[in-house]
């Protein structure tokens, strides 16, 4: 086994008294794509936005349990939580550009970091735009506002403004569910083209899209994790009779 980049141990979660994830352990190669699937409500969201602590500002919410990346303690009280959305990014199911140029979307979170010499600005712009499949689309309108893009562009930008941090973990939520096929095929490429450099953790309704991009799937059902393996095992050969019939199409 290599060395995990992100791992999360007996995970409860509680919105008020209601506990919504019952102890899920599961951990994350530094690269390679892991799919969340079950049916909805299951807690495949809930679960993934305490990987980057997306449930600080709602008081409501408690969360329990070990979370690990690169050997640090994630809610640990000195962790610097900007800092760490630096390093472990997210992408949202509607792609959310600021309603300024494409350029400036993408340096945002590099200027946020106090980056002004526009040499570096504008290399790492074009880098992450080239990482996201974008540039060649935009590279002639970068001052263009980010909201004239179609929603499918628009979810690359949303990508490119993650990568510009040079996280190390991606979280994506539903990133095609918005999106037209030939849109969500142009996004499931370009996650495919950074799998070997980024750990992405995706939710996916799409049983087809888990099975054709991902390398470790884990099934959720009413807040627990019934089984995490390869993907080609998860779809081919599972162990449990539930992910069977959700994979199947039986329920969900
Ligand atoms: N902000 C919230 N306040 C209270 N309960 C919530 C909140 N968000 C989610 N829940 C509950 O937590 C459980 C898990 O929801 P979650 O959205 O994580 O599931 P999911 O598997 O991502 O579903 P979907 O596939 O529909 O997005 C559900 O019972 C849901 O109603």
């Amino acid at each position: 086994m290599t060395n995990k980049i992100l791992k999360t141990r007996n995970v409860r979660l509680y919105y008020g008294e209601k506990e919504a994830l019952h102890g899920i352990n599961l951990s994350y190669e530094p690269t390679g794509i892991n799919a969340l699937i079950g049916p909805s409500g299951s807690g495949k969201s809930t679960y993934l936005r305490t990987l980057n602590r997306m449930h600080d500002l709602t008081d409501y919410v408690t969360v329990n349990g070990t979370f690990t990346f690169k050997g640090q303690d994630i809610y640990a009280p000195n962790m610097d939580v900007v800092e760490l959305r630096k390093e472990i990014g997210m992408v949202f199911q509607q792609p959310n550009p600021f309603p300024f140029s494409i350029y400036d979307n993408v340096a945002f979170g590099i200027r946020i970091s106090g980056e002004k010499d526009k040499a570096i600005l504008d290399e790492r712009v074009e880098t992450s735009l080239k990482q996201a499949a974008i540039w060649d689309e935009v590279k002639d309108s970068l001052h263009k506002s980010a909201l004239s893009l179609s929603g499918g562009q628009q979810q690359r930008v949303s990508i490119a403004r993650a990568l510009a941090t040079q996280p190390q973990v991606l979280l994506l939520d539903e990133p095609t569910a918005a999106l037209d096929p030939v849109s969500s095929h142009k996004v499931e490429d370009t996650l495919m083209s950074l799998r070997d450099q980024y750990a992405m953790i995706i939710v996916t309704h799409s049983m087809s899209q888990a099975s054709r991009i991902s390398d470790q799937t884990a099934f959720f059902m009413d807040g627990h994790l019934v089984e995490v393996n390869a993907t080609k095992k998860i779809f081919m050969n599972p162990d449990k009779q539930e992910t069977q019939d959700y994979i199947s199409g039986r329920f969900g």
